[in-house]
């Protein structure tokens, strides 16, 4: 705070008679700076401006009294004796300088608390220099020369405290100073500032406040984070405003809504941005012309111009088409559709199950409903399928066969097909014939008696299986001889993937059969792992390649152990053979 006081009393006032600056302040850390100043000041009129100002000398007379000489720089001190008189000396600068240590810090909070208002200086300065430090300025200023030690100190207290309250906080005593004592005394201040001995530290401060701020302006402009230092007219105000425009403008990312405008012309940006860069190629679905798997079944699939136009596209094409694309290619005829809807074949919902009227706690509940575990047998539509199921015989060789007392119905196929699980499930029987996921359970043929007419014959599968080839090989020849050899056997039911189709293995039994005039009827297993449509394709396509056949008993079966689904109808079929089989 600054006070102009003319002295009139005192002989040394008089000759001096200029208006002297008087540079009035208290501890750093008072917040009642303005009232103390005030009364002080007060004091000082009331004793009639009876000042008297001693001029010390080096060797402590304060009755010399000294011309000022302009050249010297002067400092004064107030100091209240607490009558009312406040005493006014001035200090030579030189007197100051000549201090050891005066312009290292400790020195100036030493003498702030020694000489009372000047450690004012002390505290303001240092906290403009809080207000305007940019830590990463102090940081490098920080290694420079002889003001290594204070900027590191300064440097940690401005980044522990750095951000925007501590900003606006110094904003309001930087503000209020200049309220106070208006901008010519303010510059007075800092005048006085310098002239007092040891404060090359203020000039230097200050001379680093104008170079940072010219630093940061440029470092802004150059960064393009905003216009606002630009206006700033005043150097030292630079690195605040700076600053406090900055902060706003950081803290305006995180959490204050961004205007419209600037919304858009960062969209704008991004946009032209997104331009330069390489596009994305599209991913790109290429459809299968003759894929119709996605097709519902009552999709008009078996539209006749549409399957023209396939056949034409094929055709213009020259290309052959997979396996897969023919068998996606095959319209079923509406009869399989229909049958394969009807028994709810291929692969459903429970919940389609339920609303069909299922039971789907219980095992193979498309079988019959509702079928209680206790009363299975009793339960099945064809009497036929209702005895007991019992193993009788096993045959590694045909001569092991049993004698043909009962028109027999063989099961047979590729391993793990499920011919065991099938024979089960017709019987509702579970685990009178052994099951199992790896393929190649079954190593024998195994006869089972199922009442005293009719025999269900479990033939050992073929292609891949956990066995030898030598044993595989043994078991081929057997079904082979089986099939082609075997009396009283009245039926084959070969069973066929729902999922793979007919394999080589299976083609050539069928030649077999074709040349021992041995009847066979396909029945597809399985189904409940495809889809409904697979499963009328499938079964449209075994029927086109059995249409030659001979042998071959129409219809295909199709049937799931698991679900139950198609066995009724296979119960119905095989029946048959035992009531029209004269024994
Ligand atoms: N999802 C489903 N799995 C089945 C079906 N039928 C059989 N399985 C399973 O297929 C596997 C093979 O069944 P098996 O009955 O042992 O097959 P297999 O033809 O007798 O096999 P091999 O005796 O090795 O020739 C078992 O894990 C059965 O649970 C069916 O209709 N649906
Ligand atoms: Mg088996």
């Amino acid at each position: 705070m600054l006070v102009k006081m003319s002295s009139t009393n005192s002989n040394a006032a008089d000759k001096v008679r200029r208006k002297v600056k008087v540079v009035l302040g208290k501890s750093k850390g008072s917040t009642d700076g303005v009232r103390t100043l005030e009364s002080k000041s007060s004091n000082v009129d009331k004793a009639h401006k009876k000042v008297r100002v001693a001029i010390k000398k080096s060797n402590g007379s304060s009755d010399d009294v000294r011309t000022l000489e302009p050249k010297e720089k002067w400092s004064t001190k107030v100091q209240s004796r607490g009558d009312g008189n406040d005493a006014v000396s001035y200090v030579s600068a030189n007197e100051k300088s000549s201090k050891p240590h005066s312009r290292g810090r400790r020195d100036l909070k030493t003498r702030s608390r020694n000489e009372g208002f000047e450690g004012r200086f002390e505290g303001n300065n240092r906290k403009r220099k809080r207000i305007s430090a940019d830590p990463g300025m102090v940081r490098d200023q920080a290694l420079e020369g002889h003001m290594e030690k204070l900027d590191k100190k300064s440097t940690s207290k401005v980044q522990k405290n750095f951000g925007r309250s501590y900003l606006d906080k110094g904003k309001k005593v930087f503000e209020g100073k200049a309220r106070e004592f208006g901008d010519s005394r303010k510059n007075t201040s800092l005048r006085a500032s310098r002239n007092r001995s040891g404060n090359d530290l203020l000039d230097k401060k200050n001379w680093r406040g104008r170079k940072d701020g010219a630093y940061k302006l440029n470092h802004v402009k150059e960064n393009g984070i905003g216009n606002g230092a630009s206006k700033t007219s005043d150097n030292r105000k630079a690195p605040w405003a700076t600053k406090r425009h900055v902060n706003q403008r950081n803290s305006a990312v995180g959490s204050v809504e961004i205007p419209r405008r600037k919304k858009d012309q960062a969209k704008k940006q991004l946009s032209t941005d997104s331009e330069d860069k390489p596009k994305k190629s599209k991913r790109v679905i290429r459809i299968d012309p003759h894929d119709i798997s996605n097709k519902r079944l009552d999709d008009d699939i078996s539209n006749s111009g549409n399957s023209q136009m396939k056949k034409d596209l094929e055709e213009n094409s020259g290309v052959e088409m997979s396996k897969n694309a023919q068998f996606r290619a095959i319209r079923p005829s509406s009869s399989i559709l229909s049958f394969v809807e009807d028994n709810l074949l291929g692969r459903r919902r429970d919940i389609d199950f339920r609303r069909a009227g299922y039971n789907t706690e219980l095992s193979a509940p498309l079988d019959n409903i509702p079928f209680s575990t206790s009363s299975e047998r009793e339960r099945v539509e064809v009497p036929a399928f209702r005895n007991k199921l019992e193993f009788f015989a096993a045959a590694k060789v045909s001569s092991s066969f049993p004698s043909p007392d009962l028109p027999e119905i063989a099961f047979a196929g590729r391993s793990n097909v499920g011919k065991s699980s099938l024979l089960n499930s017709l019987t509702r029987q579970w685990g009178v014939v052994r099951t199992s996921d790896k393929p190649g359970l079954t190593q024998s043929i195994n006869f089972f008696k199922l009442g005293s007419k009719l025999s269900l014959v479990d033939l050992p599968g073929y292609g891949f299986a956990y066995a030898k080839e030598e044993v595989k090989e043994a078991w081929e020849e057997l079904v082979k001889e089986y099939v082609t050899t075997r009396v009283g056997l009245k039926r084959v039911c070969l069973l066929v993937d729902t999922k793979w189709g007919m394999k080589p293995g299976d083609h050539e039994l069928i030649d077999l059969m074709e040349r021992s005039e041995t009847k066979y009827q396909i029945v597809l297993t399985k189904t409940d792992l495809v889809f409904p449509i697979d499963v009328a394709r499938r079964a449209m396509q075994i029927e086109e390649n059995l249409k030659a056949k001979k042998s071959a008993v129409q219809p295909l079966m199709m049937v799931s152990s698991k679900t139950g689904a198609g066995i009724r109808s296979l119960r119905t079929v095989l029946s048959n053979i035992g009531r029209f089989v004269r024994l």
